[in-house]
């Protein structure tokens, strides 16, 4: 798929905006604070209705507005689709519409369309808490298996509730057992559906680090730890362990508990590499995720790199760039300087990309 056409009315600094994209890349540039994030996070917000940057809709609303609009055009192979998200502040839910008709959840634009985005908060993927390496796996799995989304929501509904009554002190099979029972069956299936797209994400991440030649990735282990002892079933793990769980308000083990564990040798990769190589790290996760859907599932996503090139040198910014060309998704970077004739994209031909100057939230083609 690709989003061919994007409208933005009152979004950040974009006042008004309609922008054609080219199927291939998109560049877009502009000094700081002039809205090439905005431009990414309208993107983001049309596939998920949720920003990348804060959690409080109201925030994006351009000041002094009282809602945003989107509305974009993807082009699929079997035809297109026109989506539109409109936000008011203070709402409860966004407004959805898929070709005139509206709909109830937003997964099914994020389906459509899935978008994969890095940005500075992105980094944090190595070094943050297992939260980030969850929902990045998670991310990928909800593409790779339809119902994964739902089942992984019931779960954690089940979670919730038990935790509710491990805090209240509620340990009794009667009101307890049923969740447990509950968040051992889904947690299972959730666990089977992560181990097989963890795996699918580690092939495609070890030929990558092969192929970057990256010295700093040998003695790198990237693996998947599923929240519990592996030797020993979900619900007897729950069973044997109510007062600890009551101690600590909330349910100890499960998929809610899961991560990816990186480590060099027997210590965190957060700890041990550079800036530099964990943002290479983290850029080549992201573009091992997407290969796994363009590979596994034919899907061609789009891809979100907001000012990427800070703190890698030269020859990983082209390095990164070849690899980000290769995935055949659409792709939209963004830079602080109109990308010369020596930059990471200059082997592109002029026909197989659009440029944009943004100024004062108004975009110019170039
Ligand atoms: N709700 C809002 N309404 C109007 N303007 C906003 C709103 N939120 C943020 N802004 C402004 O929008 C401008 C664009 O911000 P944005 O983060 O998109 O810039 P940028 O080009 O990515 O900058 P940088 O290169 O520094 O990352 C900023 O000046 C910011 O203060």
């Amino acid at each position: 798929m690709a989003l061919e056409e994007l409208h933005i009315h009152h979004f950040r600094n974009i006042a008004s905006q309609r922008l054609v994209f080219s199927p291939g890349l998109n560049i877009v540039f502009g000094v700081n604070g002039s809205g090439k994030t905005s431009l990414l996070e309208a993107i983001y917000y049309l596939s998920t209705g949720r920003s990348f940057r804060t959690a409080k809709h109201n925030r994006v609303v351009q000041e002094g507005n009282d809602r945003l609009t989107l509305f974009g055009r993807v082009v699929e192979t079997s035809g297109q689709h026109r989506l539109g998200i409109e936000r008011v502040i203070g709402g409860q839910e966004a407004t959805l519409h898929k070709n005139g008709l509206k709909l109830r959840s937003v997964a099914e634009f994020a389906r459509l369309m899935p978008v994969s985005v890095i940005e500075p908060g992105t980094f944090d993927l190595v070094s943050g808490g297992p939260g980030y390496r969850r929902r990045f796996l998670d991310w990928l799995v909800f593409h790779v298996e339809h119902d994964y989304g739902r089942r992984w929501k019931a779960c954690q509904r089940a979670i919730r509730q038990r935790n509710h009554l491990l805090r209240h002190g509620i340990l009794s099979d009667q009101e307890l057992g049923p969740w447990t029972q509950q968040v051992a069956v889904l947690g299972e299936e959730i666990t089977q559906s992560r181990e097989k797209g963890f795996e699918l994400f580690r092939q495609e991440l070890d030929q990558m680090l092969l192929n970057a030649g990256a010295d700093w990735a040998q003695g790198l282990k990237v693996e998947f730890a599923r929240g519990w002892d592996a030797s020993r079933g979900l619900e007897a793990t729950l069973r044997a362990n109510p007062q600890s769980e009551q101690r600590a308000g909330f349910t100890l083990y499960g998929p809610n508990r899961a991560d990816i564990r990186i480590r060099c040798g027997n210590l965190p990769a957060g700890e041990v590499l550079s800036r530099g190589q964990q943002r290479s790290l983290v850029i080549l996760m992201k573009l091992a995720q997407m290969r796994v859907l363009r590979e596994q599932c034919g899907i061609r996503g789009l891809c979100l790199l907001d000012d990427i090139n800070a703190e890698l040198d030269a020859s990983n910014q082209q390095l990164l760039a070849g690899e980000l060309l290769a995935l055949d998704c659409q792709l939209f970077v963004t830079s602080i300087t109109s990308p010369g004739h020596e930059g990471p994209w200059s082997d592109v031909s002029p026909g197989d990309y659009r440029m944009f100057h943004v100024e004062h939230g108004q975009f110019s083609e170039q």
